[in-house]
């Protein structure tokens, strides 16, 4: 992020600059920098630091904002902050090598959470895991072991709704996640029909696959906030294959035109939804690079693609698959 001003608040758009915003007017902060850990409490806002960027990379911090008065609390490790409308929390998962269990704990508050409060509507979750594709001492994978644990915990919660999310790699600190959920306005999950859904994906990718949508759509609220795509995690994966592998210029259109497709006119139509996106209208775009000598060409056709208003901040992690170079998720305007 470049820009040195912080713009006000937004609703349920973060707004994401160099330095943190107003903490009063604040549901929560995330700290894409230089170091992860578990969540703490700031100006009794919740802020969770996630292990993002290398040295002389610059820390991008997400400021989620509060549209009114704010109340805080833990439940299991999960530091949460609410205004009546949405709900943010914040959890760390614990050690990636004994991913499983500790995704399945952290995913069980999580639910917990969003019931004891009333916030039944989960519309975006994000993932940060350290060693995603390593080899857990089991033999494992670290991601197939996450995905395992997610899985487990919606299983025993009975949830069959899955939001927007992420899963990338991380660059120390364990496994981290948060989300938001929303008391009252409708969500709808979007899938792309270029894509199989994350949860009918092989067992070839892990022993229970993840659970995600490609999208969620936040529907416009009485507050006269607008309708909102959350666009997940999005790579070069057509059906549920890494296509154009080693080839970071091809995958990076190839994520691209899969965005485009889930936001635009026909699939939105498909959902039930009268509204439609291009890639121009996202905003809080992050793009993620597994190797650091792609940024100039992913970042070239990135800047061609979204428009000149669209704030991009781009990390060096890895990503789920070994195979894929790039992934990139964003929020329409
Ligand atoms: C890139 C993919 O998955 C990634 C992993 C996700 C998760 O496990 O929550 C969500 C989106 C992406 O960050 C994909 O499967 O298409």
């Amino acid at each position: 992020m470049h820009s040195k001003e912080i713009p006000r608040p937004t609703g349920t758009l973060p707004i994401i600059a160099e330095h943190p915003a107003e903490a009063r007017e604040l549901l929560g902060t995330v700290r894409y920098g230089a170091e992860g850990g578990p969540p703490r409490w700031e100006h009794d806002r919740p802020v969770l630091p996630l292990h993002m960027t290398g040295a002389g990379d610059r820390e991008v911090v997400e400021s989620w904002p509060a549209m009114g008065p704010v109340r805080t609390g833990e439940h299991r490790g999960l530091l949460f902050a609410h205004d009546g409308a949405v709900l943010f929390a914040a959890g760390h998962i614990g050690p990636s090598r004994t991913c499983r269990d500790d995704a399945e704990r952290a995913y069980r508050a999580a639910f917990e959470l969003v019931e004891a409060l009333e916030y039944p509507h989960v519309f975006r979750m994000w993932n940060t895991i350290a060693g995603i594709t390593d080899r857990t001492a089991a033999g494992t994978e670290v991601y197939a072991d996450f995905c395992a644990g997610r899985a487990q915990a919606f299983e025993n919660a009975g949830r069959v709704d899955m939001a927007a999310a992420t899963g990338i790699g991380a660059l120390g600190g364990g496994a981290s996640f948060y989300f938001l959920a929303h008391r009252s306005r409708t969500t709808v999950h979007l899938e792309n029909p270029l894509q199989t859904p994350s949860s009918e994906y092989p067992a070839r990718y892990g022993p229970r696959p993840p659970r995600f949508a490609r999208a969620t759509y936040l529907a416009p609220g009485r507050d006269g906030e607008r309708g909102r795509v959350y666009v997940s995690g999005t790579a070069s994966i057509l059906d549920h294959r890494t296509v154009h592998s080693g080839e970071v210029a091809a995958q990076t259109q190839v994520t691209l035109a899969n965005i485009a497709v889930l936001i635009g006119a026909e699939n939105l139509t498909r959902h039930g939804i009268d509204e439609r996106f291009g890639l121009e209208d996202l905003r809080a775009v992050k793009v993620y690079v597994k190797r650091r000598e792609d940024l100039p060409v992913v970042a070239e056709l990135c800047g061609e693609s979204f428009g000149a208003r669209t704030d991009i901040a781009y990390f060096v992690v890895d990503v789920c698959r070994r195979d894929l170079l790039v992934e990139i998720e964003g929020i329409t305007s």
